[in-house]
């Protein structure tokens, strides 16, 4: 997939802005808060309706304007298609497909983009539930129907936590609770299926993580991916890392490297809801599930987590993203998704930086944010566009 032109009206810091994009690399050159990742963000939008910096769409549209307007000029599956939504202050959004409204959830069927920026250090140093959602959003772009399994699985979730709840205030006991059963079976069955789903994803992230951080840091490092299931004893308590607690490498209890199905994960968690019964009824909160479980992620033998310098973790968080980029390339029929790298490369030394000019040398196309044009390689700077205080104000530079 191809992005040719993105305009914007009233989006973050710009007033109105147009800009011509090419295949194959784009960078976008300017100082410290001129706009740089605003741009990219609007796209990121278009292919996610979020924003890997805020929860909130208000922040996305001008200080003083009432909407916001994207609009993106693309090429996708060999038509040309103009995509835009108008980003309401107050009021429904809006979406139009070639001049004709749509939903604006259907806008993300059109526009495909992975995007990586600094708050992805978070994916190797932050706390699990950021690496769940990582896996989640995945999930749901590669198979959008595990998004209505997700979202039933914490609604459930939600309601078991609620009966608990009254449960221990009103000091119902084990034995008594008839409906609980009725909320374990639905959440056992959405459970057991995202566990699965998850565990597939994981299996195919694997090769293509590990590859990924040889073609950014070097041959000689090895980086790995497990699975903490909660429903396989990993200590449900420990909401943080647990290799680390247990001070070694991916072996702490309920880390199980290959695949569990749908059937043997269904055994085990209603195994586990059994176990955990007193202990849940004394905490009022459900205490197993996929909404306690981790993603792993080691290197060179040790848990990236705690043991990883910025630059490694840096890398790590990288590779992540080079490999969901990988498998979605690898099952689309529309070409590869638009590849946002935002601020990334003052952050890597110079080995470091060609080797990702190198490996993301074949994407159709690539985006590239940075504060510093000489931080870029040179094969990245062909098409080079200089953004000045919400302004696109040039194009080529000299080196
Ligand atoms: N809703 C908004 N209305 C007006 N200005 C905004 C809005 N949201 C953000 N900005 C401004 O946009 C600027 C930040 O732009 P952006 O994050 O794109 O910078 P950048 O060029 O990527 O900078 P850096 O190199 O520091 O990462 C800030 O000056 C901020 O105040």
């Amino acid at each position: 997939m191809i992005v040719s032109a993105l305009s914007l009206t009233d989006f973050r810091n710009y007033a109105s802005a147009e800009v011509e994009l090419v295949a194959g690399p784009n960078l976008f050159v300017g100082s410290n808060g001129q706009g740089k990742t605003n741009l990219v963000e609007s796209l990121g939008y278009l292919s996610t309706l979020g924003s890997h910096r805020v929860s909130t769409e208000q922040a996305m549209i001008r200080q003083g304007a009432d909407a916001a307007v994207i609009r993106a000029r693309l090429r996708h599956d060999g038509r040309e298609l103009l995509l835009e939504v108008q980003l309401n202050r107050a009021g429904a959004n809006r979406a139009m497909l070639n001049r004709n409204e749509i939903k604006v959830r259907e806008l993300p069927r059109y526009v495909s983009t992975v995007l990586f920026a600094p708050e992805d250090l978070a994916l190797v140093r932050g706390e699990p539930a950021g690496r769940r959602r990582f896996l989640d959003e995945l999930l749901v772009l590669r198979t959008p129907r595990i998004s209505g399994v997700i979202a039933d699985y914490e609604r459930v979730l939600r309601q078991r936590n609620s009966l608990l709840k009254s449960a221990r205030a009103s000091g119902v006991r084990e034995g008594q609770l008839g409906t609980l059963e009725v909320w374990d079976e639905r959440l056992v069955a959405l459970g057991s299926e995202l566990i699965e789903a998850r565990g597939r994803l994981v299996d195919e992230l694997r090769p293509e993580v590990s590859a990924a951080y040889i073609a950014v840091a070097g041959d000689d490092h090895r980086a790995a991916l497990a699975s903490r299931l909660s429903i396989l004893g990993g200590d449900p308590d420990a909401d943080g890392d647990s290799s680390v607690a247990t001070g070694g490498a991916l072996s702490p209890a309920g880390v199980d490297g290959a695949g569990i199905d749908a059937t043997e994960a269904a055994v085990r968690f209603r195994e586990s809801l059994d176990r955990l019964r007193r202990s849940e009824l004394d905490r009022g909160v459900t205490l197993v599930g996929p909404h306690r479980d981790d993603l792993l992620l080691e290197l060179n033998g040790m848990p990236a987590r705690g043991y990883a310098s910025h630059g490694e973790s840096w890398s790590f968080a990288l590779a992540l993203k080079l490999a969901s980029a990988a498998v979605l390339r690898r099952e689309s029929t529309a070409g590869d998704p638009v590849l946002i790298l935002d601020d990334v490369f003052a952050e890597l030394d110079e080995s470091r930086r060609t080797r990702l000019a190198e490996a993301v040398a074949d994407f159709e196309q690539v985006l590239i944010t940075a504060a510093v044009f000489g931080d870029v390689p040179e094969r990245l700077a062909h098409h080079t566009v200089r953004i000045e205080a919400g302004r696109i104000v040039g194009g080529e530079e000299d080196r």
